[in-house]
Protein backbone atom coordinates (compact mmCIF):
# COMPACT_ATOMS: atom_id res chain seq x y z
CA UNK A 1 0.00 0.00 0.00
CA UNK A 2 1.13 3.52 -0.89
CA UNK A 3 2.30 5.21 2.38
CA UNK A 4 3.60 8.88 3.43
CA UNK A 5 7.02 9.36 3.98
CA UNK A 6 5.66 9.89 7.96
CA UNK A 7 4.25 6.26 8.07
CA UNK A 8 7.33 4.96 6.66
CA UNK A 9 9.48 6.42 9.30
CA UNK A 10 6.96 5.66 11.40
CA UNK A 11 6.43 2.06 11.22
CA UNK A 12 10.45 1.64 10.64
CA UNK A 13 10.47 2.82 14.46
CA UNK A 14 8.12 0.85 15.94
CA UNK A 15 9.25 -1.76 18.66
CA UNK A 16 6.27 -3.04 20.00
CA UNK A 17 2.14 -2.00 19.54
CA UNK A 18 -0.75 -3.81 21.35
CA UNK A 19 -4.33 -2.53 20.74
CA UNK A 20 -5.53 0.11 22.07
CA UNK A 21 -2.25 1.11 23.49
CA UNK A 22 0.64 3.73 21.92
CA UNK A 23 3.32 2.27 19.66
CA UNK A 24 6.73 1.97 21.41
CA UNK A 25 8.82 4.16 19.29
CA UNK A 26 12.91 3.32 19.01
CA UNK A 27 14.32 6.90 19.01
CA UNK A 28 17.91 7.32 16.70
CA UNK A 29 19.10 10.93 18.43
CA UNK A 30 18.13 12.46 21.73
CA UNK A 31 19.00 16.59 21.69
CA UNK A 32 19.72 17.84 25.20
CA UNK A 33 19.48 21.27 26.93
CA UNK A 34 19.60 22.86 30.28
CA UNK A 35 16.40 23.91 30.58
CA UNK A 36 13.97 20.70 30.38
CA UNK A 37 17.19 18.20 31.81
CA UNK A 38 17.99 18.51 35.20
CA UNK A 39 14.91 16.57 37.02
CA UNK A 40 15.46 13.66 33.98
CA UNK A 41 19.07 13.26 35.02
CA UNK A 42 18.12 13.37 38.75
CA UNK A 43 15.52 10.81 38.03
CA UNK A 44 17.81 8.61 36.74
CA UNK A 45 20.07 9.28 40.13
CA UNK A 46 17.25 8.32 42.03
CA UNK A 47 16.63 5.34 40.28
CA UNK A 48 20.31 4.12 39.91
CA UNK A 49 19.86 3.59 36.25
CA UNK A 50 22.01 4.81 33.66
CA UNK A 51 22.04 6.67 30.38
CA UNK A 52 20.99 3.49 27.95
CA UNK A 53 22.57 5.17 24.62
CA UNK A 54 24.80 8.22 25.55
CA UNK A 55 26.12 7.95 21.98
CA UNK A 56 22.39 8.92 20.82
CA UNK A 57 22.59 11.58 22.66
CA UNK A 58 24.01 14.91 22.47
CA UNK A 59 23.51 17.83 24.94
CA UNK A 60 24.49 21.58 24.25
CA UNK A 61 23.52 24.73 26.37
CA UNK A 62 21.38 27.90 24.73
CA UNK A 63 18.36 29.21 26.92
CA UNK A 64 20.13 30.65 29.94
CA UNK A 65 23.74 31.51 28.08
CA UNK A 66 24.33 34.95 27.93
CA UNK A 67 25.33 36.16 24.22
CA UNK A 68 27.78 38.85 25.65
CA UNK A 69 30.61 37.79 28.29
CA UNK A 70 29.05 34.34 28.37
CA UNK A 71 31.20 33.22 31.28
CA UNK A 72 29.84 35.61 33.42
CA UNK A 73 26.22 33.86 34.40
CA UNK A 74 24.25 36.22 37.10
CA UNK A 75 21.14 34.62 36.95
CA UNK A 76 21.44 31.92 40.07
CA UNK A 77 18.82 29.47 38.33
CA UNK A 78 20.44 30.03 35.08
CA UNK A 79 24.06 29.48 36.61
CA UNK A 80 22.29 26.55 38.31
CA UNK A 81 21.08 25.07 35.04
CA UNK A 82 24.28 25.45 33.37
CA UNK A 83 26.67 23.75 36.01
CA UNK A 84 24.02 21.08 36.56
CA UNK A 85 24.50 19.55 32.88
CA UNK A 86 28.10 19.85 32.40
CA UNK A 87 27.94 17.91 35.86
CA UNK A 88 24.93 15.51 34.69
CA UNK A 89 27.19 15.06 30.78
CA UNK A 90 30.20 14.36 33.22
CA UNK A 91 28.39 11.40 34.87
CA UNK A 92 26.56 9.76 32.55
CA UNK A 93 28.56 10.15 29.71
CA UNK A 94 27.52 12.07 27.18
CA UNK A 95 28.62 15.09 25.15
CA UNK A 96 28.36 18.20 25.23
CA UNK A 97 28.77 21.27 23.63
CA UNK A 98 29.75 24.00 26.04
CA UNK A 99 30.54 26.89 26.50
CA UNK A 100 34.24 26.71 25.29
CA UNK A 101 33.28 24.24 22.27
CA UNK A 102 33.54 25.80 19.00
CA UNK A 103 30.03 23.30 18.34
CA UNK A 104 28.14 25.14 20.66
CA UNK A 105 24.93 26.64 19.89
CA UNK A 106 21.30 26.47 19.77
CA UNK A 107 20.17 22.87 20.05
CA UNK A 108 17.81 23.34 16.47
CA UNK A 109 20.89 24.75 14.84
CA UNK A 110 23.74 22.75 15.88
CA UNK A 111 22.07 19.26 14.95
CA UNK A 112 21.76 19.72 12.09
CA UNK A 113 25.06 21.83 11.08
CA UNK A 114 27.13 18.65 12.42
CA UNK A 115 25.10 16.18 10.84
CA UNK A 116 23.71 14.54 13.74
CA UNK A 117 20.57 15.35 12.30
CA UNK A 118 19.44 13.16 9.00
CA UNK A 119 16.85 11.67 7.26
CA UNK A 120 14.28 9.21 8.27
CA UNK A 121 15.38 9.37 11.99
CA UNK A 122 13.30 9.78 15.26
CA UNK A 123 14.61 12.54 16.72
CA UNK A 124 13.36 14.33 19.82
CA UNK A 125 14.45 16.85 22.58
CA UNK A 126 12.59 18.53 26.11
CA UNK A 127 12.34 21.30 23.84
CA UNK A 128 9.11 22.10 21.31
CA UNK A 129 10.93 23.64 18.36
CA UNK A 130 12.23 19.82 17.91
CA UNK A 131 10.12 20.34 14.28
CA UNK A 132 12.84 22.13 13.03
CA UNK A 133 15.06 18.77 12.12
CA UNK A 134 11.78 17.80 10.26
CA UNK A 135 13.48 19.42 7.20
CA UNK A 136 15.71 16.57 6.68
CA UNK A 137 13.01 13.92 6.25
CA UNK A 138 13.52 13.35 10.14
CA UNK A 139 10.34 12.83 12.47
CA UNK A 140 10.85 15.65 14.72
CA UNK A 141 8.89 16.13 18.28
CA UNK A 142 9.58 18.11 21.43
CA UNK A 143 8.92 16.06 24.73
CA UNK A 144 8.21 17.19 28.35
CA UNK A 145 10.72 16.34 31.00
CA UNK A 146 9.05 13.07 32.08
CA UNK A 147 9.88 11.56 28.76
CA UNK A 148 13.42 12.83 28.59
CA UNK A 149 14.59 10.94 31.21
CA UNK A 150 12.77 7.58 29.85
CA UNK A 151 14.12 8.29 26.41
CA UNK A 152 17.61 8.61 28.38
CA UNK A 153 16.81 5.47 30.76
CA UNK A 154 15.15 3.08 27.44
CA UNK A 155 16.11 5.16 24.00
CA UNK A 156 12.68 4.48 23.08
CA UNK A 157 9.03 6.42 23.75
CA UNK A 158 4.97 5.50 24.22
CA UNK A 159 3.80 7.42 21.52
CA UNK A 160 0.11 7.72 20.07
CA UNK A 161 -0.03 7.14 16.07
CA UNK A 162 -0.42 10.91 14.89
CA UNK A 163 -2.55 11.38 12.11
CA UNK A 164 -1.23 12.65 8.25
CA UNK A 165 -1.48 16.39 7.10
CA UNK A 166 -0.19 17.73 3.70
CA UNK A 167 0.50 20.98 3.54
CA UNK A 168 1.06 22.01 0.03
CA UNK A 169 2.82 25.23 -1.36
CA UNK A 170 2.88 25.82 -4.71
CA UNK A 171 4.03 27.90 -7.28
CA UNK A 172 6.90 30.54 -7.39
CA UNK A 173 7.49 32.86 -4.51
CA UNK A 174 8.20 36.76 -5.37
CA UNK A 175 11.44 38.55 -4.93
CA UNK A 176 11.50 39.61 -1.22
CA UNK A 177 8.83 37.29 0.24
CA UNK A 178 11.04 34.41 2.40
CA UNK A 179 10.50 31.04 3.83
CA UNK A 180 9.05 33.36 7.62
CA UNK A 181 6.33 34.61 5.40
CA UNK A 182 5.66 31.06 3.96
CA UNK A 183 5.24 30.01 7.20
CA UNK A 184 3.87 32.81 9.07
CA UNK A 185 1.08 32.78 5.94
CA UNK A 186 -0.02 28.64 6.63
CA UNK A 187 -0.47 29.82 10.07
CA UNK A 188 -2.62 32.88 9.83
CA UNK A 189 -4.78 31.28 6.96
CA UNK A 190 -5.44 27.85 8.80
CA UNK A 191 -4.79 29.08 12.54
CA UNK A 192 -2.90 28.29 15.41
CA UNK A 193 -4.32 24.90 15.88
CA UNK A 194 -5.00 23.53 12.43
CA UNK A 195 -2.16 21.16 13.21
CA UNK A 196 -3.23 19.67 16.61
CA UNK A 197 -2.79 15.74 16.51
CA UNK A 198 -1.23 15.57 13.39
CA UNK A 199 2.27 15.26 11.67
CA UNK A 200 2.15 17.68 8.30
CA UNK A 201 4.18 16.94 5.48
CA UNK A 202 5.21 20.36 3.91
CA UNK A 203 4.95 19.62 -0.11
CA UNK A 204 4.80 21.27 -3.52
CA UNK A 205 7.41 23.75 -5.69
CA UNK A 206 7.90 26.39 -3.27
CA UNK A 207 9.56 23.79 -0.94
CA UNK A 208 11.54 22.27 -3.22
CA UNK A 209 12.76 25.21 -4.33
CA UNK A 210 13.90 25.92 -0.76
CA UNK A 211 17.27 25.99 0.53
CA UNK A 212 17.89 23.76 3.59
CA UNK A 213 18.10 26.68 5.88
CA UNK A 214 15.00 27.72 4.69
CA UNK A 215 13.39 24.62 4.94
CA UNK A 216 14.32 24.41 8.50
CA UNK A 217 12.53 27.82 8.84
CA UNK A 218 9.17 26.43 8.27
CA UNK A 219 9.73 23.11 9.85
CA UNK A 220 10.15 24.87 12.87
CA UNK A 221 7.12 27.32 13.25
CA UNK A 222 5.13 23.69 12.41
CA UNK A 223 4.55 23.73 16.18
CA UNK A 224 3.13 26.79 16.35
CA UNK A 225 0.21 25.28 14.13
CA UNK A 226 -0.39 22.68 16.84
CA UNK A 227 1.47 19.93 14.86
CA UNK A 228 3.29 17.66 16.51
CA UNK A 229 6.09 17.90 13.75
CA UNK A 230 6.66 19.31 10.58
CA UNK A 231 8.75 17.33 7.50
CA UNK A 232 9.80 17.51 4.43
CA UNK A 233 11.07 14.52 2.13
CA UNK A 234 14.69 15.12 1.61
CA UNK A 235 15.76 15.48 -2.13
CA UNK A 236 19.88 16.34 -3.39
CA UNK A 237 19.20 19.48 -1.49
CA UNK A 238 19.20 17.41 1.54
CA UNK A 239 21.94 15.09 0.38
CA UNK A 240 23.93 17.89 -0.45
CA UNK A 241 23.69 19.65 2.66
CA UNK A 242 24.40 16.91 4.96
CA UNK A 243 27.24 15.87 2.77
CA UNK A 244 31.27 16.18 4.57
CA UNK A 245 29.16 17.25 7.93
CA UNK A 246 30.74 15.43 10.92
CA UNK A 247 28.27 13.16 12.19
CA UNK A 248 26.83 12.50 8.86
CA UNK A 249 27.73 8.79 7.82
CA UNK A 250 31.16 9.34 5.46
CA UNK A 251 32.44 7.43 1.68
CA UNK A 252 30.41 4.63 0.71
CA UNK A 253 28.22 4.63 3.46
CA UNK A 254 27.02 7.93 2.74
CA UNK A 255 26.04 6.75 -0.93
CA UNK A 256 24.50 3.87 0.74
CA UNK A 257 22.76 6.26 3.00
CA UNK A 258 21.40 8.58 0.42
CA UNK A 259 20.26 5.23 -1.46
CA UNK A 260 17.90 4.54 1.97
CA UNK A 261 16.62 7.93 2.36
CA UNK A 262 15.78 8.52 -1.35
CA UNK A 263 13.28 5.61 -0.40
CA UNK A 264 11.54 7.22 2.31
CA UNK A 265 9.55 10.01 0.00
CA UNK A 266 5.85 10.09 -0.38
CA UNK A 267 4.38 7.24 -2.31
CA UNK A 268 2.46 7.96 -5.62
CA UNK A 269 -1.32 7.62 -4.54
CA UNK A 270 -0.09 7.72 -0.50
CA UNK A 271 -3.56 9.28 1.49
CA UNK A 272 -3.08 11.73 3.96
CA UNK A 273 -5.98 12.32 6.62
CA UNK A 274 -6.28 16.28 5.52
CA UNK A 275 -4.66 17.89 2.97
CA UNK A 276 -4.30 22.16 2.84
CA UNK A 277 -3.07 24.20 0.28
CA UNK A 278 -1.11 27.90 0.17
CA UNK A 279 -0.08 29.10 -3.82
CA UNK A 280 2.72 31.01 -3.19
CA UNK A 281 0.99 34.20 -4.95
CA UNK A 282 -0.48 34.79 -1.89
CA UNK A 283 2.17 35.11 0.38
CA UNK A 284 3.89 38.30 0.89
CA UNK A 285 6.57 40.02 3.11
CA UNK A 286 4.45 39.63 6.41
CA UNK A 287 4.37 40.96 10.20
CA UNK A 288 2.65 39.49 13.05
CA UNK A 289 0.62 42.51 14.85
CA UNK A 290 -1.13 40.44 17.94
CA UNK A 291 0.07 37.87 20.36
CA UNK A 292 0.14 34.79 18.62
CA UNK A 293 2.09 33.87 15.22
CA UNK A 294 -1.88 33.92 13.28
CA UNK A 295 -2.23 37.23 13.96
CA UNK A 296 -0.53 38.93 11.04
CA UNK A 297 -0.90 40.98 7.96
CA UNK A 298 0.88 41.64 5.02
CA UNK A 299 3.64 44.56 5.20
CA UNK A 300 0.90 46.67 2.79
CA UNK A 301 -1.96 46.08 5.38
CA UNK A 302 -3.60 47.90 7.97
CA UNK A 303 -3.97 46.31 11.85
CA UNK A 304 -7.57 44.92 11.89
CA UNK A 305 -10.96 45.87 13.04
CA UNK A 306 -12.83 44.20 15.28
CA UNK A 307 -15.43 44.17 12.53
CA UNK A 308 -12.57 42.04 10.40
CA UNK A 309 -13.88 39.16 13.06
CA UNK A 310 -16.94 36.94 12.65
CA UNK A 311 -16.12 34.74 16.23
CA UNK A 312 -17.10 36.78 19.05
CA UNK A 313 -13.88 35.20 20.91
CA UNK A 314 -12.06 35.87 18.30
CA UNK A 315 -13.18 39.92 18.25
CA UNK A 316 -12.14 39.34 22.32
CA UNK A 317 -8.60 37.97 21.26
CA UNK A 318 -8.25 40.73 18.89
CA UNK A 319 -9.19 43.57 22.13
CA UNK A 320 -6.74 42.04 23.90
CA UNK A 321 -4.17 42.17 21.40
CA UNK A 322 -4.45 45.15 21.10
CA UNK A 323 -4.12 46.66 24.39
CA UNK A 324 -1.09 44.49 24.77
CA UNK A 325 0.68 45.88 21.38
CA UNK A 326 -0.30 49.25 22.45
CA UNK A 327 -2.08 49.49 18.97
CA UNK A 328 -5.39 50.81 17.27
CA UNK A 329 -7.22 48.73 14.88
CA UNK A 330 -7.05 50.47 11.02
CA UNK A 331 -3.74 51.49 11.46
CA UNK A 332 -0.99 50.92 8.52
CA UNK A 333 1.52 48.34 10.16
CA UNK A 334 3.98 50.47 7.84
CA UNK A 335 3.68 53.23 10.45
CA UNK A 336 4.60 51.26 13.43
CA UNK A 337 7.88 52.86 15.15
CA UNK A 338 9.94 49.90 16.64
CA UNK A 339 12.59 50.52 19.40
CA UNK A 340 14.52 46.78 19.20
CA UNK A 341 15.43 44.40 16.13
CA UNK A 342 16.34 40.54 17.45
CA UNK A 343 17.85 38.97 14.37
CA UNK A 344 18.59 35.23 15.64
CA UNK A 345 16.73 32.40 17.00
CA UNK A 346 16.37 28.60 16.07
CA UNK A 347 13.97 30.17 13.21
CA UNK A 348 16.17 32.47 11.87
CA UNK A 349 19.93 32.63 12.86
CA UNK A 350 21.65 30.21 10.18
CA UNK A 351 24.03 31.57 7.60
CA UNK A 352 21.94 32.45 4.98
CA UNK A 353 19.58 34.03 7.34
CA UNK A 354 22.34 36.67 8.50
CA UNK A 355 23.62 36.93 4.49
CA UNK A 356 19.84 37.83 3.68
CA UNK A 357 19.67 40.53 6.81
CA UNK A 358 23.70 41.85 5.75
CA UNK A 359 22.54 42.37 2.24
CA UNK A 360 19.48 45.02 3.55
CA UNK A 361 22.29 46.49 5.74
CA UNK A 362 25.09 47.18 4.23
CA UNK A 363 26.12 50.19 3.75
CA UNK A 364 23.04 51.52 6.03
CA UNK A 365 23.03 52.65 10.02
CA UNK A 366 20.72 51.65 12.64
CA UNK A 367 18.16 54.27 12.97
CA UNK A 368 19.43 56.32 16.07
CA UNK A 369 16.48 54.96 18.49
CA UNK A 370 16.48 51.47 17.84
CA UNK A 371 19.13 48.63 19.48
CA UNK A 372 19.27 46.25 17.16
CA UNK A 373 21.52 42.68 17.72
CA UNK A 374 22.31 40.02 15.54
CA UNK A 375 22.71 36.70 17.47
CA UNK A 376 23.77 33.91 15.26
CA UNK A 377 22.33 30.67 16.30
CA UNK A 378 25.66 29.00 16.84
CA UNK A 379 29.53 29.24 17.37
CA UNK A 380 30.32 27.58 13.97
CA UNK A 381 27.25 30.19 12.23
CA UNK A 382 29.49 33.00 14.25
CA UNK A 383 32.56 32.10 12.68
CA UNK A 384 31.52 31.84 9.26
CA UNK A 385 29.52 35.30 9.85
CA UNK A 386 32.80 36.95 10.13
CA UNK A 387 34.79 34.76 7.66
CA UNK A 388 32.45 36.17 5.23
CA UNK A 389 32.67 39.76 6.72
CA UNK A 390 28.51 40.02 7.66
CA UNK A 391 29.47 40.76 11.15
CA UNK A 392 31.76 43.81 9.77
CA UNK A 393 28.57 45.06 7.75
CA UNK A 394 26.13 44.63 10.73
CA UNK A 395 29.05 46.29 13.58
CA UNK A 396 29.46 49.20 10.54
CA UNK A 397 25.71 49.82 10.79
CA UNK A 398 25.59 50.00 14.38
CA UNK A 399 24.18 46.33 15.16
CA UNK A 400 25.48 44.45 18.25
CA UNK A 401 27.01 41.51 17.18
CA UNK A 402 27.09 38.55 19.49
CA UNK A 403 27.62 34.91 20.50
CA UNK A 404 25.34 32.46 19.82
CA UNK A 405 21.88 31.36 22.04
CA UNK A 406 18.57 31.94 22.58
CA UNK A 407 18.95 35.57 23.79
CA UNK A 408 15.83 37.57 23.02
CA UNK A 409 13.99 34.84 21.51
CA UNK A 410 12.63 34.20 24.99
CA UNK A 411 13.27 36.36 28.13
CA UNK A 412 15.56 33.47 30.14
CA UNK A 413 18.96 35.17 29.56
CA UNK A 414 19.93 39.11 30.26
CA UNK A 415 18.80 39.87 26.41
CA UNK A 416 15.27 41.04 27.10
CA UNK A 417 12.77 43.69 25.74
CA UNK A 418 11.66 46.45 27.91
CA UNK A 419 8.31 46.63 29.28
CA UNK A 420 6.07 48.64 26.35
CA UNK A 421 8.62 48.62 23.99
CA UNK A 422 8.18 47.16 20.78
CA UNK A 423 10.84 44.47 18.65
CA UNK A 424 11.06 43.22 15.16
CA UNK A 425 12.10 39.82 15.85
CA UNK A 426 13.11 36.97 13.67
CA UNK A 427 12.04 34.52 16.56
CA UNK A 428 9.28 32.02 16.12
CA UNK A 429 6.72 33.18 19.21
CA UNK A 430 4.83 36.09 19.65
CA UNK A 431 3.12 35.22 22.83
CA UNK A 432 2.56 38.13 26.04
CA UNK A 433 5.36 38.97 28.15
CA UNK A 434 7.48 36.31 25.73
CA UNK A 435 10.65 38.56 25.28
CA UNK A 436 10.49 40.74 28.77
CA UNK A 437 7.28 41.37 31.10
CA UNK A 438 4.95 43.60 28.42
CA UNK A 439 7.15 43.52 25.85
CA UNK A 440 5.73 43.74 22.54
CA UNK A 441 6.94 41.06 19.58
CA UNK A 442 6.12 41.69 16.29
CA UNK A 443 7.58 38.31 13.93
CA UNK A 444 9.18 38.62 10.30
CA UNK A 445 11.69 37.97 8.10
CA UNK A 446 15.50 38.59 8.56
CA UNK A 447 15.56 40.79 5.83
CA UNK A 448 12.34 42.75 6.96
CA UNK A 449 13.88 43.18 10.60
CA UNK A 450 16.86 44.59 9.00
CA UNK A 451 14.69 46.97 6.54
CA UNK A 452 12.87 47.63 10.69
CA UNK A 453 16.41 48.50 12.02
CA UNK A 454 17.37 51.00 9.48
CA UNK A 455 13.90 52.61 9.40
CA UNK A 456 12.86 52.17 12.96
CA UNK A 457 9.40 50.97 11.61
CA UNK A 458 8.42 48.37 9.45
CA UNK A 459 9.08 48.74 5.49
CA UNK A 460 8.13 47.05 2.44
CA UNK A 461 11.78 45.04 1.44
CA UNK A 462 10.28 44.53 -2.04
CA UNK A 463 10.87 48.67 -2.75
CA UNK A 464 14.24 48.68 -1.31
CA UNK A 465 16.79 48.78 -3.81
CA UNK A 466 19.30 46.94 -1.89
CA UNK A 467 16.56 44.11 -1.15
CA UNK A 468 18.02 41.10 -3.09
CA UNK A 469 16.05 38.38 -1.31
C1 LIG B 1 12.48 26.28 27.35
C2 LIG B 1 11.84 25.34 26.40
C3 LIG B 1 11.16 24.26 27.16
C4 LIG B 1 10.93 26.03 25.41
C5 LIG B 1 10.27 25.08 24.42
O1 LIG B 1 9.99 23.93 24.67
O2 LIG B 1 9.99 25.46 23.32
C6 LIG B 1 11.65 27.12 24.63
O3 LIG B 1 12.65 26.62 23.82
C7 LIG B 1 10.68 27.92 23.82
O4 LIG B 1 10.95 28.21 22.66
O5 LIG B 1 9.64 28.32 24.37
S1 LIG C 1 15.74 29.98 20.04
FE1 LIG C 1 13.77 30.36 21.00
S2 LIG C 1 12.37 28.90 20.11
FE2 LIG C 1 14.42 28.20 19.68
S3 LIG C 1 14.90 26.78 21.31
FE3 LIG C 1 15.66 28.78 21.92
S4 LIG C 1 14.00 29.68 23.10
FE4 LIG C 1 13.12 27.96 21.99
Amino acid sequence: MAKTIIEKVWENHVINREEGKPDLLYIDLHLVHEVTSPQAFEGLRLKNRKVRRPDLTFATMDHNVPTINRFVVQDEIASLQMTTLEQNCKNFGIPLADLNSPEQGIVHVIGPELGLTSPGKTIVCGDSHTSTHGAFGALAFGIGTSEVEHVLATQTLWQQRPKTLQVDISGTLAKGVSAKDVILSVIRKYGINFGTGYVIEFTGSVIRNMSMEERMTVCNMSIEAGAKAGLIAPDETTFSYLKGRKYSPQGRQFDEAVEFWKGLATDEGAEYDRVVHLKAEEIAPTVTWGTNPSMSITIEDTIPTPDDYEAEVDKKAAHRAYEYMGLTPGTPISEVEVQHVFIGSCTNSRISDLREAAEVVKGKKVAANVRAMVVPGSQQVKKQAEEEGLSAVFIEAGFEWRDAGCSMCLSMNPDVVPAGERCASTSNRNFEGRQGKGARTHLVSPAMAAAAALYGKFVDIRKLETASV
